[in-house]
């Protein structure tokens, strides 16, 4: 690469990178931190073989510190790059270089440096997806073959500008670039003790490249040694954080404001990313879910090649709104189920579920936000929807129409029903002729305010089942359904319209259970049956299918009204945690709720950000999802039909039954039939003896 003798070429390049070195070290650079900010450090050394730099600053009187690429270090500091051209160009005609002037007070050494080493990285690609490309151009001119003209994309020119704008107050000069390097086996960047011991660092490394097991040994426990001082060193997966980052940088953003237009929807499909938790952040966990606004969500999917060059696979996903972390619960409430509040006013029932992966914030949505573990139940939709409720209700529009309102509460675990109002007694739930269904024994409150509702909804929430998932120390495993019901003030209370707000136990797989014993695989399976069958019924709602298939799952039973009747609406919550680590689930998620609004007339087409992949991926996940489909509708089937032995076993035991009961009733008066019978005989006996013993006198 270097051309000519080689010997020549490795002794003139450790000169220059000795003179980078005294170049660089000692300088006060900008340095751009995990968490977004942007100050200024101090070079503290150079390591050639890796082309980078290590920095400290001081913060909270603790001395912190962080490897940082110089080509990122270059990005971040214009003039840099500036200066190090200025001198390279210089050198190659006088001995002597002209510092820039922003640097010139600042450099510990004014002797020539060398061009800047990128030559000696090796060739990288550029692999996240919606990024153009960065271009790695060897220059032709100049007399130094190591020198290159890096160019650098749109996106980032413009990301780096802005950087200079907030930290400079002046129009940056043209960034240049290597691309970026997304090799897995590559080394994560992390704080190189052998920066700080001198003369140990290079064969340290040189042998860490060798496989040497003993000196990775001795690196890992430098960097133990090292951890108290360098806090900044970085999270797992740096490579997609930086990807991600660079992504957003270029994102358009419109959030949803509570003046956006809500358009009335049969079935309304959102979306609502909840913020990375305590615990997420304390592991650094990275965000791969970006809310632009405007309905869309994306998530950057972190993949691997074959080659393991890492990359990002943004997908797309188009709902009717779509709410960032920082929406508030009266945000989302203003866009899913206030617009259903009339609805039950004009006689119809409305629905509104929370969906979701365990811990992604169904409860919070719903139930209202904690504080530790204490929930305000009058921040959550429940409380809101009870207060709209109220305000319709004494509103002069609706008090001719002499309604009361009833609560009821209760949950379905396990495919059983258990009232949250009368100390979990397990109710049964049956149906009539024709076909309406009835949870028998539920109790109704009659409530007077939201106050009274809030109440309910604290005593009820108290009494959940909670189980332990891996992502949710007190994660909810059944479906709570909290109704809002107006009946008419007439004797027989006649049902007027219903307001059903459903928080839907997490959908998480069988495999996620931390426990995996067998209640725990039946409960999951249980969950995910319930979860189908509800999707397969508010799509039959979308389509204004006759057949809905309410008889595939205790929920679907229970909520059968709610999926039929023109003045129906259904609202569903999509919930996403936006880890990496639940990433798949959140696709699950997505794909789930993107084929409950498939059918909505309403709704824009999705548009799958992927190619073949996507489509193949999708049309399998239909595939599987009908087997699942098939497998559900024949188990139905067969219960059906045991249902149906089972009462005409219950029939024939009651006609047992009964003649059992005739027979006890009737053996005693046989029995003292028989004994009249035998009376009688004994009586006819002495007579006839008596008789004889007459003729025989005579
Ligand atoms: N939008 C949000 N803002 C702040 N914190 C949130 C948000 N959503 C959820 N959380 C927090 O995340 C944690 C899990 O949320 P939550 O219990 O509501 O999840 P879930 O989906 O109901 O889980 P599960 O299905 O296991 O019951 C809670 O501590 C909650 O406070």
């Amino acid at each position: 690469m270097f051309g000519g003798d080689s010997r020549t070429v490795s002794g003139r390049k450790t000169k220059m990178d000795t003179n980078l070195a005294k170049l660089l070290i000692g300088l006060s650079v900008q340095i751009s931190r995990s968490d977004g900010r942007v100050h200024s450090s101090t070079v503290k050394a150079f390591d050639a073989v890796k082309s980078t730099v290590m920095v400290e600053w001081t913060e909270r009187n603790i001395c912190r510190g962080k490897e940082v690429e110089v080509r990122e270090l270059c990005s971040l500091n214009p003039e840099l790059l500036e200066h190090v051209n200025t001198i390279t160009n210089k050198a190659a005609q006088t001995a002597t270089p002209v510092p820039s002037k922003k640097y010139e007070g600042r450099l510990r050494s004014s002797r020539i440096p060398g061009p800047l080493p990128f030559a000696a990285r090796p060739q990288m690609r550029q692999t996240c997806f919606f990024q153009q490309p960065l271009t790695l151009v060897p220059s032709t001119s100049g007399s130094s073959a190591e020198k290159l003209d890096l160019k650098p994309s749109p996106a980032i020119s413009s990301a780096a500008n802005r950087h200079c704008q907030e930290n400079d107050s002046k129009p940056a000069p043209p960034q240049h670039f290597v691309s970026e390097a997304v090799k897995a086996n590559e080394p994560e960047r992390m704080p190189p003790p052998s920066s700080f011991k001198g003369g140990r660092k290079s064969v340290a490394a040189h042998e860490l490249n060798k496989g040497n097991k003993r000196l990775s040994t001795v690196r890992s426990v430098d960097l133990l040694t090292k951890k108290g001082k360098f806090l900044e060193a970085s999270r797992p997966n740096q490579k997609f954080y930086d990807m991600i980052q660079m992504f957003r940088e270029t994102m358009e953003i419109t959030p949803v404001t509570t003046t956006d237009l809500i358009e009335p929807r049969k079935i309304c499909v959102c979306v609502r990313k909840r913020p990375l938790n305590k615990q997420e952040v304390t592991k650094k966990e990275i965000d791969v879910v970006s809310v632009p606004g405007k309905g869309t969500l994306l998530v950057h999917e972190p993949k691997h090649k074959v080659d393991l060059t890492k990359y990002l696979e943004n997908q797309a996903f188009h709902f009717d709104f779509s709410f960032d972390e920082s929406a508030t619960n009266e945000l989302v409430y203003k866009f899913t189920a206030q617009p259903l509040v009339q609805s039950i006013y004009d006689g119809g029932m409305a629905t509104c579920f929370a969906y979701g992966q365990t811990g992604s914030g169904k409860t919070h949505t719903m139930g209202g936000d904690f504080t530790g573990k204490q929930q305000n139940s009058s921040k959550g939709i429940y409380a809101l929807a009870a207060r709209d409720i109220f305000t319709y209700l004494n509103h002069k529009t609706y008090t001719n129409l002499n309604l009361s309102v009833y609560v009821s509460f209760f949950e379905i675990y396990n495919g059983k029903v258990y009232d949250l109002l009368n100390k979990k007694t397990k109710l049964r739930v049956l149906e009539d002729d024709r076909q309406q269904v009835q949870v028998v024994g539920l109790e109704e409150v009659l409530v007077s305010s939201a106050e009274d509702v809030i109440k309910i909804i604290k005593i009820g929430s108290a009494c959940r089942t909670s189980g332990q998932t891996s992502a949710n120390a007190n994660s909810s495993r059944s479906h709570a359904i909290l109704q809002i019901i107006l009946r008419h003030n007439d004797r027989a209370t006649t049902l007027y319209g219903k307001f059903s707000l459903v928080d839907l136990a997490g959908n998480e797989r069988g495999t996620d259970v931390s426990s995996n014993d067998r209640s725990t695989l039946v409960e999951t399976a249980e969950i995910n049956r319930s979860l189908l069958a509800l999707k397969e019924c508010i799509r039959s709602l979308g389509k204004n299918s006759d057949h809905i298939p309410f008889r595939m799952s205790t929920l679907t039973k229970v909520l059968r009204d709610s999926f039929i009747g023109e003045k129906s609406k259904t609202c569903m919550i999509a919930m996403v945690s936006p880890g990496m680590a639940s990433c798949e689930y959140t696709m699950n998620t997505l794909r789930y709720a993107d084929r409950v609004k498939e059918l909505n007339g309403n709704s824009k087409a999705t548009e799958p950000s992927k190619g073949k992949e996507e489509l193949s991926s999708s049309s399998e996940d239909e595939n599987v999802d009908h087997s699942v489909f098939d497998a559900i509708s024949r188990v139905t089937e067969l219960e059906e039909k045991v249902y149906a032995d089972l009462k005409r076993a219950n029939v024939l035991v009651q006609e047992m039954d009964s003649i059992s009961y005739n027979i006890e009733e009737g053996l005693p008066c046989l029995l003292a039939y028989s004994q009249e019978l035998m009376d009688n005989i004994l009586m006819l006996q002495s007579a006839v003896d008596q008789e004889q013993q007459a003729t025989q006198t005579h």
